[in-house]
């Protein structure tokens, strides 16, 4: 069933005469990863602002865990937690001193806050960092002890702005794995925005593309791929040869016609060079592989072409689609 955490109706943002957010409807589910993908200057941030209550809407509601952040900010600061592209820690300071620190500054006593300071530690990967200063950790580690920082408060959602970048790929990976386990874990929300698509596409349930302010479409990425690519059409590749030697010839498409013709919603049929494309409007890839099966061919592979975010990435970013809110 669904749960919203994150509710957005109407949202815009206006600075002077330029929009930065038109129109946001945006619904985010509990325990889901949200990606909010879209190139610099796209809107995300002020988004994320609008979300912590740091800056009200020029118009539409914003609602965090059933609060409305533009009225009530400091009861949702309470319950989101904000792990920005660089995080300030105190540098001379351990990393245990630091989240002791936040912990204390969010109400907990200290023995409380060193117990838990020191099982975040462990559980983000930095128990035999704790006692170094925060100013000689890599850009990784500050972003793992971020993400304990951002925990110790208990959090019901998590947002993480370009939580990525300057960091390694080793780190990266590492990073992007602990978001999953631990919304795994505790259930958070998690807003993950991002430019990055391959780091979307890793670790987001769902992804919404956000350009010049509007959100252009969301869904997860099979849906999206469907929605922007294929329009309801499925495409199957085939690729087949004949047993019979007599007949080991090129099959025409005829004849791929005449084994297909008790398949339903076949569409189209096309010979590229050595595989044929079957447009369908149903996703029948099995009924084709028993027709060409009981015709005797054998069956060499058989696709359905699927397209990632990549080509919906660039399709938006680069394609020139990027005024167009309709695929
Ligand atoms: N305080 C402000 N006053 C005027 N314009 C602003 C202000 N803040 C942001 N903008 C403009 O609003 C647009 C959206 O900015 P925003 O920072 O939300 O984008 P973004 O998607 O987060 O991009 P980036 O990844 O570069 O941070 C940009 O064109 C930006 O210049």
């Amino acid at each position: 069933m669904e749960n919203p955490v994150i509710q957005l109706n109407g949202v815009s943002k206006r600075y002077d005469d330029f929009m930065a957010v038109n129109d946001l409807n945006l619904s985010i589910n509990k325990g889901e990863i949200f990606g909010l993908l879209g190139p610099n200057g796209a809107g995300k941030s002020t988004t994320i602002l609008m979300l912590m209550g740091l800056t009200e809407p020029s118009s539409g509601k914003v609602e965090v865990c059933g609060i409305n952040a533009t009225v009530k900010p400091i009861e949702v600061k309470r319950k989101v937690g904000y792990l920005p592209e660089d995080v300030g820690f105190y540098d001379d300071r351990t990393g245990l001193e630091n989240l002791i620190y936040t912990a204390q500054l969010n109400g907990i006593r200290y023995q409380e806050a060193k117990q838990k300071a020191e099982e975040l530690l462990a559980r983000v990967g930095l128990a035999n960092d704790k006692n170094k200063k925060t100013g000689k950790y890599s850009k990784g580690m500050r972003q793992r002890l971020g993400l304990a920082d951002v925990l110790i408060k208990n959090p019901e959602v998590i947002i993480l702005d370009e939580p990525t970048s300057g960091i390694d790929p080793t780190g990266v990976q590492e990073l992007l794995s602990l978001i999953v386990e631990l919304r795994n874990e505790r259930d958070i929300t998690v807003l993950f925005s991002s430019h990055n698509l391959h780091q979307v596409q890793q670790v987001c349930d769902r992804v919404g593309i956000f350009v010049k302010g509007k959100l252009l479409c969301e869904g997860n990425i099979e849906s999206l791929s469907e929605k922007l690519f294929t329009h309801g059409k499925y495409l199957i590749e085939l690729g087949i040869e004949a047993k019979s030697q007599a007949n080991k010839d090129a099959i025409a498409v005829e004849a791929l016609q005449k084994v297909l013709s008790s398949v339903e919603d076949i569409q189209s049929i096309r010979k590229e060079k050595d595989y044929f494309q079957i447009e369908c409007s149903t996703d029948n890839s099995s009924a084709i592989a028993k027709a060409v099966i009981d015709a005797n061919y054998n069956l060499h592979f058989l696709n359905k072409k699927e397209y990632g975010l990549d080509a919906i990435y660039n399709r938006y970013f680069e394609g020139g689609a990027n005024d167009e809110t309709s695929p």
